[in-house]
């Protein structure tokens, strides 16, 4: 059913639902468009609504072919709406839950792409926050580059910071999505422009291997291993291209690319991929149902075969919205934390052993997003591998920082 957003739009049709809202195929003055109206909860918190109107400024300044352009931005009653230009296609998850892995041209020319969007957006000072395959849509209209590839473009920008308002995060909570976490993000330190360049070459290696470089099992694992593993080498891609994806994925973020120059050596790298097929690797193995080993950092237990899922932290706790990706992290009790603090080495297998777990079941599960409580931060700081700074999460001395924090407030 139609309804009216603001003076000028009117949202027609529900094309999908994340966990911050509802994206709808609507109309404005200037035709088609995309409205993303915000969760009730989130609209109804007047500090994120006067926060909404500050960064304003930030969030429509950015204009580049591989980003989705925010057009405007509606504050009406309850309504909370980001209007953005529709882009008819696809995400980039449906597309890996459809194919598993991509070809490797492919995955590298998509990549580059975005790490085009997020060079023009860190030269704005603004960083994403939330870059997974979910927020990469793929414009089925636009022409065909290498790989066959379509054009892909960055979305979702500033909306992880929208929500991550203080009041929200102040020593209690991280958001975002596991599986894509920087290091230092986990650690408590506030996110920099390197915190996009770490989570986009985690999608680079899930598009070509089919399945992130730390997920799978307990959220609280996920993250350790973000802190104290390093990335399992994949077999059959190219050394140069392995080499960037290892600098990209360092822990120290210093040492990691800048957007605009992984684009360029990612592009430098398309020849030389050019018909490769997608890699001949599958996931490491899951024990279904099986109890996670105990390991340390020093001492990785076996492969540990889990359920890939977000699951509590500590038995009971409970989900903080109603959307089945988030998952809500309440302290643990020392106890309860030993049992959750458990790490797992992980290698990919070749393709063709036994695999528990449908893909669509472990797509679920990566889809999902966590807010996650001090528990987390327990958890790290147990493990000897971090702390959390009281009220982290905002980004003072981060070079470039989210610039958003700068816009001029109630700007057009
Ligand atoms: N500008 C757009 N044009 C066309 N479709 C869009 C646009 N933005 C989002 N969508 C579609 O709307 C759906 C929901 O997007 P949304 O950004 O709300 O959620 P998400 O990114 O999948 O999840 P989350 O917000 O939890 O990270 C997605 O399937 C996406 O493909």
């Amino acid at each position: 059913m139609a309804r009216k957003i603001g003076s000028r739009y009117t949202a027609n049709q529900i094309l999908g639902r994340g966990s911050a809202g509802t994206v709808w195929l609507g109309e404005g003055p200037e035709g088609p468009v995309a409205v993303k109206l915000l969760r009730e909860d989130l609209a109804s918190d007047e500090e994120l609504v006067g926060r909404f109107v500050q960064e304003r400024t930030a969030l429509l300044k950015l204009d580049h072919p591989h980003v989705v352009s925010v057009r405007d931005l509606v504050v009406d009653g309850n309504d909370l709406a980001l209007v953005m230009d529709l882009v008819r296609g696809t995400d980039l998850r449906t597309r890996l839950d459809r194919e598993r892995r991509l070809a490797p041209e492919a995955a590298v020319a998509i990549t580059a792409d975005v790490a085009d969007g997020l060079a023009a957006a860190h030269a704005s000072g603004v960083v994403h926050r939330d870059v997974k395959p979910e927020n990469i849509l793929l414009d089925m209209q636009g022409p065909l580059g290498p790989g066959g590839a379509h054009p892909a473009l960055l979305t979702d920008f500033g909306v992880a910071k929208l929500i991550d308002t203080p009041r929200r995060t102040r020593a209690t909570k991280i958001i975002g999505t596991p599986d894509y976490l920087a290091p230092e993000i986990v650690e408590g330190l506030p996110p920099t422009a390197a915190v996009d360049i770490y989570a986009l070459a985690t999608v680079l290696y899930e598009l070509l291997a089919g399945f992130t470089p730390f997920g799978g099992g307990h959220p609280g694992a996920v993250l350790r291993r973000h802190v104290t593993e390093t990335v399992v080498p994949l077999p059959g891609i190219t050394e140069e291209l392995w080499q960037l994806l290892v600098q990209c994925l360092a822990k120290a973020p210093a040492s990691r690319l800048r957007a605009s120059e992984l684009a360029t050596r990612l592009r430098e790298q398309l020849p030389a991929l050019a018909g490769l097929p997608p890699l001949d690797v599958d996931e490491p193995e899951a024990e279904p149902g099986g109890e996670p080993q105990e390991a340390t950092a020093a001492a990785p237990a076996p492969r540990e075969r889990v359920r890939r899922g977000a699951v509590p932290l500590v038995p009971g706790a409970k989900p903080d919205s109603n959307r089945d990706t988030h998952t809500s992290m309440r302290v643990p009790a020392p106890d309860e934390l030993a049992g959750g603090a458990r790490g797992t080495a992980r290698a990919p297998r070749t393709a063709g052993a036994p695999r528990p777990g449908s893909a669509r079941n472990r797509a679920a599960a990566r889809r999902r997003r966590i807010t996650l409580g001090a528990a987390a931060v327990v958890l790290v700081a147990a493990a000897g591998i971090g702390t959390w700074a009281a009220g982290a999460g905002d980004d003072p001395g981060g070079t470039p920082t989210d610039g958003t924090e700068s816009s001029a407030p109630g700007s057009p």
